[in-house]
């Protein structure tokens, strides 16, 4: 469970009141500045509240997806030990990740053998299932994952989706997509202006009526950008 009261991160971030249970699909959405990465990394205790209270799962405990995952890969080392690297640093049971290796590798559809390459061995979206790969090993029970999902081919994204549906794994991702926002959450937290303006349901989402001015225009741009595409 994850629960802040009124956590506030001045200047940047107003008071948050928010709690998330256990096995939750939360999406964090809202324009550019809006306080969606801070309100996560004050979740994952990278950041430390000016005032207010965080009460959230300890480094160990969850797993952070980065936007850019191919180059979240140390290049020097071998791909085995990147997955493994995470469990080494907590000070956790090297042998026992190594053993789930295997298992990973065929979860993520990349070749058996990549354990034992070197990042550039691999294509860039086989590298980008490591890095989901690295996220993975520790088997948080908490997944936090800033913008990653934009930046996967189609293959590791419908992998990652079904991943993240795990019962029981709480996954809070930032997103720009709405529909992949909706997908893959239960409950959407609108932010505006450094603060949580709307906690909804993920089922009200596109529901105009009552929409805070923050989702109407996250609604509007998806709108807009829709029919642009539109030959
Ligand atoms: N360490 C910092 N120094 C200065 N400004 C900061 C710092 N951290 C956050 N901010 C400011 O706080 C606000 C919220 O930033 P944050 O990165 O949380 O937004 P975001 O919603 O994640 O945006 P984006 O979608 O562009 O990543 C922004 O105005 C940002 O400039």
């Amino acid at each position: 469970m994850i629960i802040l009261k009124n956590a506030a991160v001045s200047p940047y971030l107003k008071p948050c009141t928010v709690t998330i249970d256990t096995g939750e699909k939360v999406a964090l959405l809202g324009a550019s500045g809006a306080g969606k990465t801070t309100l996560m990394r004050l979740m994952c205790g990278w950041l430390t509240p000016t005032s207010g209270d965080v009460i959230a799962p300890p480094v160990g405990e969850f797993a952070y997806v980065p936007q850019d995952l191919d180059a979240s890969l140390n290049p020097a080392m071998r791909v085995g030990d990147i997955i493994t690297e995470p469990v080494a640093i907590a000070n956790g049971d090297v042998a026992a990740a190594v053993a789930r290796i295997p298992e990973l590798l065929r979860t993520l559809d990349l070749p058996a053998d990549a354990a034992g390459r070197f990042p550039r061995e691999l294509s860039g979206g086989q590298r980008q299932r490591v890095g989901i790969a690295r996220a993975l090993i520790a088997e948080p029970i908490v997944v936090y994952a800033d913008e990653a999902l934009s930046a996967l081919d189609h293959t590791a994204r419908e992998l990652v989706i079904e991943l993240f549906q795990a019962p029981g794994m709480t996954t809070i991702l930032v997103s720009h997509d709405l529909p992949a926002a909706e997908k893959l959450s239960d409950r959407c937290i609108i932010m505006a202006d450094g603060g949580i303006v709307e906690d909804i349901s993920s089922s009200e989402l596109w529901d105009r009526t009552n929409a805070s001015p923050a989702r109407a225009k996250l609604i509007d741009a998806f709108e807009l950008l829709h029919a642009s595409s539109m030959p």
